[in-house]
């Protein structure tokens, strides 16, 4: 099939997403609705202002500054109530956009300033995915994993850490460490991940965004990362002479030698200025290098994005066909945290015959 894949056409395959943060993802009307009830100032109430102003605020090329723009989520994120609404509205949103499994994190410590106990945040998150994942007939549309996030600004790792494990045979299927990169590197909570290494548990960190090599390199070789969130600075280790022929460094030949996978996020990473552009993101390079690469949104409020609209930006920049969507999504499900088997059966049951019904139409 020459034609390359349309927005609406991507919409109808099976997708995967492996990083989507639950307070970078909340519908800006449910925004305007929560902040109402709990009495939280917003930018605006305006709904079309406000996703607005999340883009525009989003887009300042700086980390700090569109991590800012969360005051206004998690502000709202407060009760069970709100909690148990935006991920089950979050389930919905994704199953809309085709996407088969998720895997979509959050921080428990920050939803505990109305009084919400960890577990209480976690239980809720839990009965909003239940409840948004099922379909008319009650049959799950969706099947989504979540990650406990600690925010590595803070001190509370290991608590999440043990959180997570408690909580991971009910729908916690992994622990990831997020904020400001600058100055606080995965190392600060190296008993976190030692912990959840003895417990055989999975976790990614978030690396290689804001912050170059050493932060990759801290994550994967003193903390033991299965993923990476982001790593688009694994780029720096990667050489290109004149006549495009690529000479990896030996952090990035690890990397792809050990198949460890990039949760890569472009619209977020444009936004933040980790990339200049969708053309120029490192992206375009690792695929063609056959990193282990994955596509996500990071966060579909901030980048007014989703998986698909992700894919389109792909298409658009480096004319990607249905192997390639096909190639970055069985790479995104071999990559989940959830067990072999069934990652094995969503990739031959479910993401395979849904290209080939795509290939077939066209
Ligand atoms: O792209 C990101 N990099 C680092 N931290 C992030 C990013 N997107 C969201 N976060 C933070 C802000 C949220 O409040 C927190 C938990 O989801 O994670
Ligand atoms: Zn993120």
């Amino acid at each position: 099939m020459s034609r390359l894949p349309t927005l609406e056409e991507i919409r109808a395959v099976p997708k995967v997403l492996l990083h989507d943060h639950l307070d970078g993802g909340l519908r800006p009307s449910t925004i305007v609705d929560l902040a109402r009830d709990c009495g939280h100032t917003l930018p605006t109430t305006d709904v079309d202002g406000l996703a607005s102003w999340f883009r525009e605020v989003s887009d300042s090329g700086s980390l700090e500054r569109y991590l800012e723009t969360f005051t206004h989520t998690v502000g709202v994120m407060q009760s069970r109530e709100a909690l148990e609404r935006v991920a089950a509205e979050c389930a919905q949103d994704l199953a809309d956009d085709g996407v088969v499994y998720a895997e979509v994190r959050y921080a428990p410590e920050l939803h505990t300033s109305s009084g919400l106990s960890l577990d209480e945040v976690v239980q809720a998150v839990l009965e909003g995915f239940r409840v948004g994942s099922a379909g008319p007939d009650g049959r799950p549309r969706i099947r989504v994993g979540t990650l406990l996030t600690a925010m590595r600004h803070q001190a509370r790792s290991m608590e999440i850490a043990e959180l997570a494990v408690r909580y991971r045979d009910v729908g916690v299927v992994g622990f990831d460490i997020a904020g400001a990169e600058a100055g606080y590197p995965p190392t600060r909570h190296l008993d976190a991940f030692e912990y959840l290494q003895r417990e055989n548990a999975h976790f990614t960190i978030h690396a290689g965004e804001a912050f170059g090599l050493p932060s990759i390199w801290q994550a994967i070789q003193w903390c033991g990362a299965d993923r990476l969130g982001h790593g688009v600075r694994i780029i720096d280790d990667v050489a290109v002479s004149g006549d495009g022929e690529a000479k990896l460094g030996r952090l990035a030949a690890y990397v792809r030698d050990k198949r460890i996978p990039l949760e890569m996020c472009p619209a977020s990473n444009v936004q933040t200025g980790a990339a200049a552009s969708i053309a120029e993101h490192p992206i375009g390079l690792l695929r063609r290098l056959h990193f282990r690469v994955t596509v996500n949104t990071d966060n579909r409020l901030m980048s007014d994005t989703s998986v698909s609209r992700e894919f389109a930006s792909l298409v658009d920049a480096f004319g990607y066909d249905w192997d390639d969507l096909q190639w970055f999504t069985v790479n995104a499900m071999k990559s989940a945290f959830i067990p072999f088997d069934e990652r094995l059966a969503l990739i031959n049951d479910v993401i395979k015959p849904g290209f080939a019904q795509m290939a077939r139409r066209g």
